[in-house]
């Protein structure tokens, strides 16, 4: 299927949505946890926890956690689930330098390693993975429908899969602050810190067009997946969604 978002771009019409995609977050990697923080309040490590809770009955021992960026989601995911060892893929090199940093100041080096990967195109075997994790990745992926198969390629029969997604509350009044905040409080903050004009204008319209609930079951469905559930966080800010090879 096509999507809105699969359209959207940070830098305009020229080059494919991955290529821009990987040029913005190599430009925005070392300001981006300290952006990610500030324009979530912090909140966004209560949304990783919960994802990563929901994967601790099944006891995951090979992890593959993509679009993995400067590794908080990974980082958390080691401490809080033990397992033998997690993967972090990503497109850009330059959010997976910090990411390194990071986990070799966390004392993790020997359970986390990282590997330049697009999801579209995973060069892991089939059914390797125990469990798949994405935190705020899929919006920025150019062909949803290939990376949700390609997950479902490479985890196990019965292997788990979590995705946590910001999106649009749907509700007054948090529909309406939502909007304003989006379109006004996020671009500048984004454009001061990061000094990038693009990326904090991009984030807010990729988030709009981006499949939300029930259309995004759906696609997680067809790629393959079945008991796929999920649930709107703070107001609906972001959604965690969970399925089942
Ligand atoms: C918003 S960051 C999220 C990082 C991290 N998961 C977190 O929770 O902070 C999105 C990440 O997706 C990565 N990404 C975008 N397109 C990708 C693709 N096609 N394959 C792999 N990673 C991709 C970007 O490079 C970026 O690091």
């Amino acid at each position: 299927m096509d999507y809105p978002q699969e359209h959207i771009k940070p830098y305009g019409e020229e080059g494919t949505k991955a290529v821009q995609v990987e040029r913005m977050f190599n430009h925005i990697a070392p300001t981006y946890d300290q952006l990610n923080h500030t324009l979530s309040m912090g909140i966004d490590r209560s949304w990783r926890r919960k994802a990563i809770h929901t994967l601790r009955p099944y006891h995951p021992q090979q992890i593959l956690d993509i679009a993995t960026g400067t590794g908080d989601f990974a980082i958390l995911a080691c401490r809080e689930l033990q397992p033998q060892s997690l993967i972090g893929a990503d497109i850009s090199e330059g959010m997976m330098e910090v990411g390194r940093e990071k986990v070799q100041q966390a004392g993790l080096a020997d359970k986390v390693s990282f590997a330049r990967e697009d999801c579209t195109a995973l060069s892991f075997a089939d059914a390797t993975f125990d469990a798949v994790t994405v935190a705020f990745g899929v919006r920025n992926f150019e062909h949803l429908d290939i990376a949700l198969g390609e997950m479902c390629r490479v985890l196990r029969p019965n292997g788990h899969l979590v995705i946590l997604e910001l999106s649009t509350p749907d509700r007054f009044p948090m529909k309406q602050l939502f909007t304003l905040y989006s379109k006004v409080v996020m671009p500048l903050i984004g454009k001061l810190i990061s000094k990038d004009n693009s990326a904090y204008t991009y984030l807010p319209e990729s988030i709009r067009a981006f499949p939300q609930g029930e259309v995004m079951q759906q696609a997680i469905r067809n790629a393959g997946f079945s008991q796929v559930r999920f649930r709107r966080l703070t107001f609906g800010i972001c959604t965690l969604y969970v399925a089942t090879k």
